[in-house]
C-alpha cells in the first residue's frame, strides 16, 4: 500500500504561477480533460502564437495546464492574446493566464493514490460495501425520488424525509419530525439496520430516522466538513447510485478554527470553483488551506458508505468538484448525475464525543 500524500485536487504545487515576468511556460487555469478541452486541443490553439515545447496538466484537478513553449516571447503574445477572454479555438471557455516557472516533469508529485477499499485507508469506523444494492434495486429507487419533488439548491437538487436539514443552521429542528421514512427506502433501511458493524457500534445508529437524497449534476461535489456532532448520531450512512464519485476524508491542522464540525457544513450553494477551474476562486470551507492527511477513497455506484467513530465525527469529508476522477492512472468520468442516500439518526442533546477539537456541542458549551 503506498501512504497517502498531501497533495490533494487543489493543490497547485507544480506549475504554480510564481514571477510576473515572462517566461516560455504559462499556468492556463480553467482549461483541461476536466472541462472537456483534451491536450492536443489545447496544443493547437496555443500553437498559433509559436513552437511548442510541451503541454501538460499542472496538477490532479484536469483543469489546470502548463503550456511551455520554446521561446518566453511566444509565451507572452498567447497570454496577451488570450488572458481572461473567451477562447474561440476552445469551446470560447475564458482561460486565465499567469506565467510559470514550470518544473522539470520528475518533479511532478504523483497525483495521490485512490482508495479502492475503505480496509486500506486506515481510517478507523471506515467501511465501504460495494454492490450493495442490485441494478433492479438501484433503478427503482431512482424512479421513486424521481416521482417526489426536489428542492433546487444552486448547485444541486435535495429531498429530506424524517426531518429537514436546515441549511442556514446546518442542523436540523430535532422538534420538527416530518414522519416515517418513505416506504420506497423500507428494504435498503432494513439491510442497513441488520449490518453487524452497525449493530455491533459502540453508539446506537438505529432506528435510522433521517435520509437526505442528494442529486450531483457532473462537476459539482460538496465542501469539506463534518457532519454536525449535534445533528446526528451514531454512524453516518450513504448509497450511492447512479454514478461514482471520489471522496475524500481529509484531517486539518488546525481543526479547532475556523474547520469544525458544523461550521462549514454542505451550504446550499457550496459547490462552486473547481467546476469553474479559476484559481483565484475556491470552493468554500476548508479548501484555502491543505489539509494534513488525505485520502481519496472512491465510491463505485450501488456501494454504501459506512462511517462511524472516528471516521464520523474526526474526519472531514469532501466530494472534488470534478467531472473527471483519476483513479489510479485511469480516467473515471462522473456520470450524467450521481444521486446518494445519505441515511442518518438525529441526536437529542449534546455530543459527548472524543473528538472535542472538531465538536459543536462540546465548542459552543
Ligand atoms: O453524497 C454523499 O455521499 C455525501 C453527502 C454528505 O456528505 C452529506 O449529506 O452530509
Ligand atoms: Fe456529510
Amino acid at each position: 500500500m503506498r501512504p497517502s500524500r498531501e497533495l490533494c485536487d487543489d493543490s497547485m504545487e507544480f506549475g504554480k504561477p510564481r514571477s510576473s515576468l515572462p517566461s516560455p511556460h504559462l499556468f492556463v487555469a480553467n482549461c483541461g480533460p476536466a472541462v472537456d478541452l483534451e491536450l492536443p486541443a489545447i496544443g493547437q490553439a496555443f500553437s498559433a502564437f509559436g513552437p511548442l515545447a510541451q503541454v501538460q496538466l499542472a496538477d490532479g484537478t484536469g483543469c489546470r495546464v502548463i503550456v511551455s513553449f520554446h521561446n518566453a516571447v511566444h509565451a507572452q503574445a498567447a497570454k496577451e492574446a488570450l488572458h481572461g477572454l473567451p477562447c474561440p479555438n476552445l469551446n470560447n471557455r475564458v482561460l486565465y493566464i499567469q506565467y510559470s516557472s514550470v518544473k522539470k516533469q520528475s518533479k511532478v508529485k504523483e497525483p495521490p493514490l485512490v482508495f479502492e477499499a475503505a480496509s486500506e485507508t486506515g481510517i478507523p469506523g471506515l467501511q465501504l460495501f460495494k454492490n450493495f444494492v442490485n441494478e433492479d434495486e438501484e433503478q427503482e429507487l431512482l424512479a421513486a425520488v424521481d416521482k417526489r419533488p426536489w428542492q433546487v439548491l444552486s448547485k444541486r437538487r435535495v429531498q429530506h424525509y424524517g426531518y429537514e436539514f436546515q441549511y442556514k443552521i446546518r442542523n436540523v429542528d430535532a422538534m420538527q419530525n416530518m414522519g416515517k421514512l418513505p416506504e420506497f427506502t423500507d428494504c435498503i433501511v432494513k439491510k442497513i439496520s441488520s449490518l453487524p458493524e452497525l449493530l455491533a457500534a459502540e453508539e446506537a445508529t438505529l432506528p435510522l430516522d433521517q435520509l437526505t437524497v442528494n442529486e450531483y449534476a457532473p462537476g459539482v461535489g460538496l465542501s469539506p466538513h463534518i457532519d454536525t456532532h449535534s445533528a446526528f448520531e451514531g454512524a453516518i450512512i450513504s448509497l450511492s447510485l447512479a454514478g461514482p464519485c471520489i471522496m475524500e476524508f481529509r484531517k486539518y491542522k488546525m481543526d479547532h478554527d475556523s474547520i469544525y464540525s458544523g461550521k462549514e457544513e454542505i451550504c446550499e450553494d457550496d459547490a462552486q470553483a473547481d467546476a469553474t477551474g479559476c484559481p483565484d476562486k475556491h470552493h468554500r470551507g476548508g479548501s484555502q488551506r491543505h489539509p494534513v492527511q488525505c485520502k481519496p477513497v472512491f465510491l463505485p455506484e450501488r456501494s454504501l458508505l459506512v462511517l462511524l467513530g472516528e471516521a464520523r465525527y474526526g474526519w472531514h469529508h469532501y466530494i472534488p468538484h470534478h467531472k473527471v476522477d483519476y483513479v489510479n492512472g485511469q480516467e473515471v468520468y462522473r456520470k450524467q448525475r450521481r444521486v446518494s442516500f445519505t441515511f442518518r439518526k438525529v441526536r437529542h442533546g449534546p455530543c459527548k464525543c472524543r473528538f472535542a477539537s472538531v465538536c459543536d456541542s462540546q465548542r459552543d458549551s
